[in-house]
């Protein structure tokens, strides 16, 4: 499903035209869209069909009351990673029972919250983080539901930065080391072993290297199960990429068919972690050309946004589609091959290299797939304010989170008394 389509040259989302929100709203500025979160988050529930499961949305994708409150509502559970997400989840109406904890650095603080809103698991990722959740759970009386996220070194075949199972990355307990971690997490006191987990990166784009580390997995439940530890749940992790250029990632529905033949007649509940693949392409950027700069040697598009909005092509060379919001034929603009940059004063602010636009100074671009990883990336460097977000349903557009101000950026700072 795409919602954003052309009709009558104008780039519309569902039924509304973007360039009525920029006209609204202004720019730079994130749009949603409903349906497509929905359709999005439904292509796994339809191909899990009766498969006792539990599709967690990785809230860190995109964090926005809204997306989070339109998936709540479907039935989703939530995968954080921090104890704002899990405030973010709760006042979005997520439950608690359906809440996974991910993450590598939990503090004492966080796991306590988590401990007393009664979240489903945390997926543990280092024998320390095992003793905190011990000693804090102890302190509350209560015990704590526990899953070893385990890195089985596989390769996921996609950006180092964004690789998370191989041996070398820090997320996760050595897929060795992992029995001996479950004995000692079956023997605390205030510890209940329920599942395991793996996640082994993000955007991949291939079947294979999941199939490989659920074989790792299972056949280390296999030999828990020998031990007289029986697990709950497999949580298989997120990372199903998504087209941004010529990627051919599997449909939703080829990769949980597959994962399905693998966990056939085995008594454990699937979970997964899903976050681009629900977020990606339900979300587009809308950005103003301020100028058009011709050189000797290029000619630049410098539009409103930034990499301060927008970081994946900054820091991973990310390649987004751009595209003009309008289209309709105008003797004023001119044809080149561009390099859509930012005002921000570094030479990787670009959100796009080498593109062939035929534009005006003025015009409206749409960055695609900007739903996941996108405004949740944003900063305020260069003392901008961080743009609007706006959510698309049908023929409705709801601002879910304003426009920063400079007052507000402010208002955080204090400067010394003398
Ligand atoms: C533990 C964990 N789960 C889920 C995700 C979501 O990944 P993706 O957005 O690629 O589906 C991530 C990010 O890679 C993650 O680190
Ligand atoms: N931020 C990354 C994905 C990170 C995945 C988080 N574990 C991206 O934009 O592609």
């Amino acid at each position: 499903m795409n919602p954003f389509y052309y009709q009558n040259n104008e780039l519309f989302a569902e039924q509304v035209a973007l360039r009525n929100i920029a006209a609204e709203y202004g720019t730079p500025c994130y749009v949603y869209s409903r349906a497509a979160l929905e359709h999005n988050l439904l292509a796994y529930e339809n191909a899990l069909g009766d498969t006792p499961h539990l599709t967690c949305y990785a809230v860190k994708a995109n964090s926005n009351l809204a997306v989070l409150d339109v998936l709540a509502r479907k039935g989703a559970g939530f995968d954080i990673v921090s104890g704002g997400e899990l405030t973010r989840v709760l006042a979005a109406g997520g439950k608690a029972e359906k809440i996974i904890f991910s993450g590598l650095g939990k503090t004492e603080a966080e796991i306590e919250q988590a401990l007393q809103a009664e979240i489903l698991c945390f997926n543990i990722e280092s024998e320390p983080e095992l003793d905190r959740i011990n000693a804090v759970a102890a302190g509350l009386g209560v015990r704590a539901p526990v899953s070893v996220r385990v890195n089985p070194d596989v390769d996921a075949g996609t950006h180092p930065y964004i690789s998370t199972g191989l041996k070398e990355n820090k997320f996760g307990i050595d897929i060795n080391r992992a029995f001996a971690v479950y004995e000692r997490a079956a023997a605390l006191d205030n510890i209940r072993v329920t599942g395991i987990d793996c996640h082994i990166g993000s955007q991949l784009t291939a079947i294979d290297p999941y199939l490989d580390a659920i074989d790792r997995v299972l056949s280390l439940v296999d030999q828990l199960s020998a031990a007289g530890i029986q697990l709950e749940h497999f949580d298989m992790g997120g990372g199903l990429g998504v087209v941004y250029h010529k990627e051919t990632p599997p449909s939703p529905q080829l990769l949980i068919e597959a994962v399905k033949r693998k966990m056939e007649g085995r008594n454990l509940v699937l979970m997964l972690e899903p976050g681009r693949s629900i977020a990606a392409n339900a979300g587009i950027f809308i950005t103003r050309i301020e100028f058009l700069k011709h050189t000797e040697h290029k000619h630049f598009a410098i539009i409103d946004g930034a990499m301060n909005d927008l970081l994946r092509p900054a820091l991973y060379g990310a390649w987004q589609e751009i595209v003009p919001v309008s289209t309709a034929p105008s003797d004023l603009r001119s044809e080149y091959v561009y390099d859509v940059v930012g005002p921000v004063c570094e030479s990787g602010d670009f959100l796009g290299k080498d593109r062939e636009l035929k534009i005006a100074a003025g015009d409206l671009l749409a960055v695609r797939s900007a739903g996941a990883y996108g405004f949740v990336m944003s900063s305020n460097y260069n003392t901008r304010n961080r743009a609007a977000e706006v959510m698309v349903d049908g023929d409705n557009a709801s601002l879910v989170r304003q426009r920063e101000t400079i007052d507000y950026q402010l208002s955080l700072e204090n400067v010394l008394a003398e």
